[in-house]
């Protein structure tokens, strides 16, 4: 770092100094930290992305603990930088942290904190808007009605495809995969397949018990299919929504010969991290096949989109806003901050981090404990009893 970095400082006097490395959305979080002794610091640099090198000065000699964002890389580096000036914990504001060498942080004795849960419907819903916008071409439509090129209805203008009783696949049917199915069979009585390292058993539960209550109101019932294979998704879905973590497993799971697996007016939609789909191969197969179409939140290289994709009529790109929901951007600060200040307090970590619901009620006092913390066990904290 060259510079001192700007920040803003709550609460100047409190023994715990927490750094944020970006302003984050609501006061909750800032006044449960100052409640329990915190100085709180939030960097107000006008940059985006913050180096690894802002975020050593950020920490400077002492610092109790960090909260960060997705686009920093917390490796090696600022685990040890944290460590140095005194810090035990870091979270993420985000559940993905694939921006986050956890063994580095589990090295330097560093909790790293995540925010599931919280999100989940948002970022499903975002899933299912861009499902929407691209069966029904509604970006392109838009933008042909802004151009004044609207001379009267069409029997051919903007067709696109129709959701009801075709196939929505779903890669990764954790948290946000299930969610994303349940409204697309819910909403739109697709049917559906999913794959996952794990069986979805409340997923598949939902959809046996949906399809007997359609098939009881004398509707075509919804079916569902745990495939055995990613490929048979590819081959069999009309709308294929991907939901898993980044990892070495999910690194370009969507390549040029799986895209080649799928239907030929298929929809793609990626709400999950931009490497899980080789961007380069995919800008390709949009040229080929003009009624391919895709809805991306994420990018490979974000924020940059690889060449050509911005030029594609039958891509829907929208900038990495899927948990961009008040409540759920509100929430994930609080979240983010209570993993910090539980770890600083020397609080136990929850037991379920699927059940984040007590830290998010802004009428009663969290819980004594840390929200999510993901190398809990490798650090041998203790599980709440709560
Ligand atoms: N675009 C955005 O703003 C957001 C993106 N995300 C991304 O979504 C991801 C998923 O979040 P959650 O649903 O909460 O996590 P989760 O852990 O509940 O679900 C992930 C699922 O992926 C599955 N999985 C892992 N490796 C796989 C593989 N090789 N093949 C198939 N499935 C595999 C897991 O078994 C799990 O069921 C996050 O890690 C994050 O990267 C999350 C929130 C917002
Ligand atoms: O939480 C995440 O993983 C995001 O991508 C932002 O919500």
């Amino acid at each position: 770092m060259a510079k001192p970095v700007s920040i803003e400082v709550w609460n100047p006097n409190g023994k715990y100094r927490v750094v944020s490395t970006k302003p984050m959305p609501g006061t909750r979080w800032i006044n449960l930290l100052v409640l329990q002794d915190c100085r709180v610091e939030i960097c107000t640099e006008k940059k985006t992305i913050l180096s690894v090198e802002d975020i050593i000065a950020l920490i400077g000699n002492k610092c109790d603990g960090v909260i960060g964002q997705l686009t920093e890389d917390w490796g090696e580096t600022l685990f040890s930088a944290l460590s140095k000036a005194g810090g035990k914990a870091f979270s993420n504001m985000a559940v993905g942290y694939n921006n986050v060498d956890v063994n580095a942080a589990t090295k330097y004795g560093v909790a790293v904190g995540n925010t599931p849960g919280v999100l989940t419907e948002t970022t499903a819903e975002l899933a299912a808007s861009l499902s929407l916008a691209a069966s029904r071409r509604i970006v392109e439509a838009d933008g042909f009605m802004r151009a004044g090129l609207y001379d009267g209805w069409l029997p051919h203008l903007f067709v696109g495809n129709l959701l009801k009783g075709q196939t929505v696949g779903v890669i990764g049917a954790g948290r946000i995969g299930s969610a994303y199915a349940r409204m697309m069979i819910e909403g739109f009585k697709m049917n559906l397949i999913y794959y996952d390292l794990y069986q979805a058993t409340r997923l598949e539960k939902f959809v046996t018990a949906y399809g007997q209550f359609l098939k009881a109101s004398g509707e075509q019932p919804v079916t569902w299919k745990r495939a055995s294979s990613m490929d048979e998704v590819l081959q069999v879905a009309d709308v294929i929504s991907l939901h898993p973590i980044l990892d070495k497993t999910t690194y370009h799971l969507i390549n040029k010969e799986r895209l080649s697996k799928m239907k030929k007016e298929a929809i793609l939609i990626n709400c999950s991290r931009g490497p899980v789909v080789d961007e380069e191969a995919l800008v390709e197969h949009l040229k080929q096949n003009p009624m391919f179409r895709v809805g991306l939140d994420v990018f490979e290289d974000e924020p940059y989109m690889k060449p050509g994709l911005a030029d594609m009529q039958n891509a829907i790109v929208v900038p990495h806003i899927a948990s961009a929901s008040k409540w759920t951007r509100e929430g994930m600060a609080t979240l983010a901050a209570l993993n910090v200040l539980g770890k600083i307090k020397g609080y136990p970590t929850w037991s379920n981090p699927n059940a984040v619901d007590p830290f998010l009620d802004e009428k009663s006092p969290p819980p004594s404990a840390c929200p999510s913390i993901v190398n809990a066990k490798a650090l041998g904290l203790p599980v709440s009893k709560l």
